[in-house]
């Protein structure tokens, strides 16, 4: 197996879904299910915050979803938790600044997707450095779906990041919605990643639709 090609990580990108039990309205499955029918491009399985399932729930649940995932062609990421990851052969994982060190991710996973939070342009510069296949940027606007999420920097960021170089696949998360997904893409990002604007709304796959359009004529116009 050899690395994702950058252009084909930045189509995956697009609307990337994130969801776990926590986030969801209606059972996780049901969730997921409506949300590919919606179009999404790439799903992470983030079981975190308070409430969240652990040890063989947690893997059961990973388990249905990377089947849901795998029956409609959708990468399936694993959110901090690398030895979950490795026991269901996923197709990648996430980190933060705050999980192990990337280069030490990138020696365990060989050629997975490797995604990497950023807030900045030093911490954007170091996951590339680490091996880094795509970054997290953000929050962009305010989120209620992380308890210890930074002060949203709007769109900005996206910029200055692009501006000073740094053109690895990049998704913007936090905050995004439909309604400001296109000034995201404008900005620079490759694609828009979300939890609630798809996991709490009374359709998920409504949700995810517009996210889609958002996203693809915003690239239209640009
Ligand atoms: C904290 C996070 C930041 N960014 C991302 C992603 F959108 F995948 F890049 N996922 C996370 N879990
Ligand atoms: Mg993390």
């Amino acid at each position: 197996m050899t690395r994702i090609a950058s252009d084909t990580m930045r189509e995956q990108l697009k609307v990337y879904f994130i969801m776990g039990s926590v986030n969801c309205a209606k059972p996780p499955a049901e969730v997921l299910a409506e949300a590919i029918a919606g179009g999404i491009t790439l799903f992470q399985f983030r079981e975190k915050g308070s409430g969240a399932l652990v040890g063989e729930q947690k893997y059961e649940l990973a388990k249905q979803l990377q089947h849901i995932c795998r029956e409609h062609g959708i990468p399936f990421i694993v959110n901090d938790d690398v030895e979950l990851a490795l026991a269901l052969d996923a197709d990648g994982v996430h980190i933060g600044q705050e999980d192990e060190d990337a280069r030490i991710v990138r020696a365990k996973i060989g050629d997975k997707i490797l995604g990497v939070s950023a807030h900045n342009l030093e911490e954007a510069r170091a996951a590339m450095d680490a091996g880094a296949d795509y970054i997290g940027v953000g929050p962009i606007y305010p989120t209620k779906s992380k308890e210890d999420a930074k002060k949203a920097q709007g769109p900005e960021i996206i910029r200055l990041l692009r501006r000073h170089g740094i053109a690895i696949p990049l998704v913007a998360i936090g905050g995004v919605t439909a309604d400001n997904a296109g000034e995201v893409i404008a900005a620079g990002a490759d694609g828009v990643s979300v939890i609630s604007a798809i996991a709490s709304a009374s359709s998920p796959e409504t949700a995810a639709r517009q996210l889609v359009r958002a996203v693809q004529s915003s690239k239209k116009g640009a």
